[in-house]
């Protein structure tokens, strides 16, 4: 019974069975896996055991393997799964900003170059889209696999039974800003100065929409600061609706940096993206359809369109 629930909480994910070992967890490459969280209590009942965790990698690795947790949301004692555990905290469902995929890619490539029977086993909760993301960017650190859509597919193949590893388009995007990175070098940080938001959906007809602008302060901790909320006071926001097109007008509204734009109705979550202004070329940034968006709720209908429109651009820190 508890197997057919753990199978059932694993969904498309592959497992591993073999030598009494049941557990949702997948060999990337010889040296790189990927897990469900080691999880304790109630939830061990439906996801990977931590006991069995810990006696799957000493069966397997002892000695030999280093454990990154990638949850904000959970944790547990290191020395539960032989103590070597690192931890860069993300939030579920979000992106990891370049800075930590780089951080991630130098603790692998350490540990890794160490000792030729050293193997990364990481998890985030499913083991799936932030883990996802991270393994992409050090399959092409090493040059294991030489583009992002190389990488995002062996991931895709590796991880899960129906091909599909990281879904999230904003963490697709950044594995893709990180191939930039590591083919030119850091881009030089811009502000942007948001003018203008034009939204148009089935929804907008339907329901009141507001949008909420957050923006990392502190990449180590993934730490966000709320910018501003259409619905709030303080800055300047003009709004129009027409049909099923909705029109926020900004004045001096600079972001910078990872930026999250979330879509709300007075009562639900509608849907977000991420982007990072110093990859935003021109002065246009579009999703077209609902398949470009983050966890788009089942109301909205796939012609759902976003643009953000930019005025100006200009060096970080420069003066006003
Ligand atoms: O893709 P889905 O819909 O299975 O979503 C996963 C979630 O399943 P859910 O839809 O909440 O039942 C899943 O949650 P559960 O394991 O189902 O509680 C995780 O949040 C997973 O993210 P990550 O791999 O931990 O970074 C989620 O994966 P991402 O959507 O973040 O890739």
């Amino acid at each position: 019974m508890t197997s057919f629930v753990r199978q059932f909480v694993s969904k498309k994910k592959r497992r591993i069975r073999e030598n009494g070992f049941d557990l949702d967890l997948s060999y990337i490459t010889d040296r790189i896996i990927a897990m469900g969280i080691p999880a304790e209590g109630r939830e061990g009942l439906f996801r990977n055991p931590i006991a069995e965790v810990a006696r799957f990698l000493k069966h397997y690795h002892e000695n030999h393997f280093k454990v990154i947790n990638l949850c904000s949301e959970r944790d547990y004692d290191p020395a539960k799964v032989g103590g070597n555990v690192e931890r860069i905290p993300l939030e579920d469902h979000q992106i990891a900003p370049l800075s930590l995929m780089l951080k991630f890619c130098q603790i692998a490539d350490e540990w890794l170059s160490q000792n030729e029977n050293n193997v990364l086993v990481t998890h985030c909760k499913a083991g799936k889209g932030r883990s996802g993301q991270m393994i992409c960017a050090y399959l092409m650190y090493t040059s294991y696999c030489p583009c992002p859509q190389t990488a995002l597919q062996f991931y895709g193949e590796k991880r899960t039974k129906n091909g599909k590893g990281v879904t999230i388009p904003s963490q697709r995007r950044y594995v893709g800003y990180f191939h930039d990175f590591l083919e030119k070098g850091p881009r030089e940080e811009v502000e942007l100065q948001l003018a203008q938001i034009s939204f148009t959906s089935n929804i907008v007809s339907a329901k009141d929409v507001n949008v909420v602008i957050s923006s990392i302060i502190d990449t180590d901790s993934c730490k966000r600061t709320r910018v501003i909320s259409a619905d709030e006071s303080g800055m300047k926001v003009t709004r129009s609706k027409s049909g099923r097109t909705m029109v926020l007008g900004f004045s001096h509204l600079w972001i910078f940096g990872d930026v999250k734009f979330e879509f709300h109705t007075p009562k639900a979550r509608l849907f977000f993206f991420w982007f990072n202004t110093s990859y935003i070329q021109g002065t246009e940034f579009s999703l077209w359809n609902k398949r470009e968006l983050d966890k788009p709720s089942k109301g909205i209908e796939l012609d759902t369109q976003v643009s953000l429109f930019f005025v100006e651009r200009r060096p970080r820190g420069a003066k006003q």
